[in-house]
C-alpha cells in the first residue's frame, strides 16, 4: 500500500524518524534554520501529515495544503492552531500533554528558587570578582520553603508544582483555575481561591493557563497591584497571558519584588528588550520541557499521534477542540 506523505520541519530522534518512516513516506527538513514559509507551503502540497513544533496554522497554510489531514504538534500548548480555520478544512490537531508535566514542573521550581535566591544575579557576582568579607545583607534573598503559592491553572502541570510545593517545600497552596479540583485540593491542602483573593494571598504567583481568549493579558497592571510588595512572579505558560509592559513596569517601580519567566510575546526576546536591563527578573529561553528525555518522549508521542490519525485510529491525545 502507498504510504501516505508526511512533512516534519523538526530535528527528531532516530527512533522517532524510523518509526515514521515505517508507516509514512518522510519529508524531513533538515537546514538548521526554521522552514521560510514559501518553502512549507510548497513542502505541504503533497502532504497527508505535518509533524511541526510552534509553527503558526492559519489560513494561508491550510490553502497551500490541500491534501492535510493531520497537523501534529509537539508540545501540550496549541494556541498556534487557528481552530476554526483548521475545522474548515478538515484538519485535525493532535498534541503532547503528560509526558512533560514533571519537567515542566521542575522547571518552575528552578525559577521559584532561582528568583526568590537570586541565583543567576549573585552567580555574577561572584564571577564579577565582587564578593568580599562582611557583604552578608547584600546577598539575601526570600524563602520558598514555608511560603505560599497560588497556582493559575491547577491542570496537569500546575497540579505538579502543587506536589512539588506542598509535599516537598511545606508551601501553602492556593489555586485559580476554570473548576474547581476537589482531588488536588484533598492531595495538596489546596484553597481554591477567585483570582483576585489568590493575588492578593500568595508570595509566589505561577502562571500555569493555557493561551486562550480568555486568558490573554489575564494578568496586567490591576493584578500586580493586588499582589503583595514581595510577591514574586512567575510564568511557565505563554507569553502573552501577561501584560509585559505592565510587568515591567511592575518590576521597575517595586509594586513586586521579581519575576522568573519562562516565555516572552516574543520569541526569541529581541536584543534591546526592556526586560534584559532588569536585575530582579530570571530569564530563561522557554525551557520548560527542555531535557533530551522529556523531548525525545514528546516527539515520540507526536509521531504516534500522527500515524494514528493516518491511519483512522483515534491518537493518543487529539486536541479537546477536535474531538467529537
Ligand atoms: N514553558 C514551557 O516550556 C511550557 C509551557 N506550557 C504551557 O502550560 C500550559 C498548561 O499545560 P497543562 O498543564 O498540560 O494544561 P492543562 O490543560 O492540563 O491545564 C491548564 C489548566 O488551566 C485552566 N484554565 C484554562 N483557562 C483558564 C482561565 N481562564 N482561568 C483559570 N484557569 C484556566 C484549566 O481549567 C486547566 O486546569 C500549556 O497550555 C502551555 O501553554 C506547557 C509545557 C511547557
Ligand atoms: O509543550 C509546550 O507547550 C511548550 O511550550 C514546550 O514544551
Amino acid at each position: 500500500m502507498l504510504k501516505p506523505t508526511i512533512f516534519v520541519d523538526l530535528d527528531l530522534p532516530k527512533a522517532v524518524l524510523n518509526y515514521l518512516a515505517e508507516h509514512c513516506s518522510v519529508d524531513a527538513w533538515t537546514e538548521e534554520d526554521t522552514v521560510p514559509r514559501e518553502e512549507l507551503h510548497t513542502r505541504l502540497a503533497p502532504a497527508e501529515g505535518y509533524l511541526t513544533g510552534g509553527r503558526r496554522i492559519d489560513e494561508s497554510l491550510l490553502e497551500a495544503a490541500p491534501n492535510l489531514k493531520v497537523v501534529s504538534s509537539v508540545s501540550v500548548g496549541y494556541n498556534h492552531f487557528d481552530i476554526d480555520a483548521m475545522k474548515r478544512h478538515d484538519v485535525t490537531g493532535t498534541h503532547t500533554p503528560e509526558v512533560l508535566d514533571e519537567t515542566v514542573a521542575d522547571l518552575v521550581f528552578a525559577l521559584m528558587l532561582g528568583s526568590a535566591r537570586r541565583v543567576a544575579e549573585l552567580d555574577q557576582y561572584v564571577r564579577d570578582g565582587r564578593w568580599k568579607r562582611g557583604d552578608d545583607g547584600v546577598l539575601f534573598g526570600l524563602d520558598v520553603h514555608h511560603a505560599t503559592v497560588g497556582i493559575i491553572g491547577m491542570g496537569r502541570i500546575g497540579e505538579a508544582v502543587a506536589r512539588r510545593a506542598a509535599h516537598g517545600f511545606g508551601m501553602k497552596v492556593n489555586y485559580h483555575n476554570r473548576s474547581r479540583k476537589p482531588e488536588a485540593e484533598a492531595k495538596y491542602g489546596a484553597s481554591y481561591m477567585e483570582l483576585d483573593e489568590l493575588l492578593a494571598a500568595s508570595d509566589f504567583v505561577v502562571m500555569l493557563t493555557p493561551l486562550t481568549n480568555e486568558t490573554k493579558s489575564l494578568i496586567g497592571r490591576r493584578e500586580f497591584r493586588l499582589m503583595k510588595s514581595s510577591a514574586i512572579f512567575i510564568n511557565a505558560s505563554r507569553g502573552a497571558t501577561v501584560d509585559e509592559p505592565a510587568l515591567i513596569e511592575a518590576l521597575q517601580d517595586g509594586t513586586i519584588h521579581a519575576a522568573g519567566l519562562d516565555v516572552f510575546q516574543q520569541e526569541p526576546l529581541p536584543a534591546d528588550h526592556p526586560l534584559l536591563t532588569l536585575p530582579n527578573v530570571l530569564l530563561l529561553p522557554h525551557i520548560g520541557s527542555a531535557t533530551e528525555k522529556t523531548r525525545d518522549a514528546m516527539a515520540m508521542l507526536a509521531a504516534r499521534n500522527l500515524v494514528a490519525v493516518l491511519q483512522g485510529e483515534e491518537p493518543p491525545h487529539r486536541v479537546p477542540e477536535f474531538k467529537v
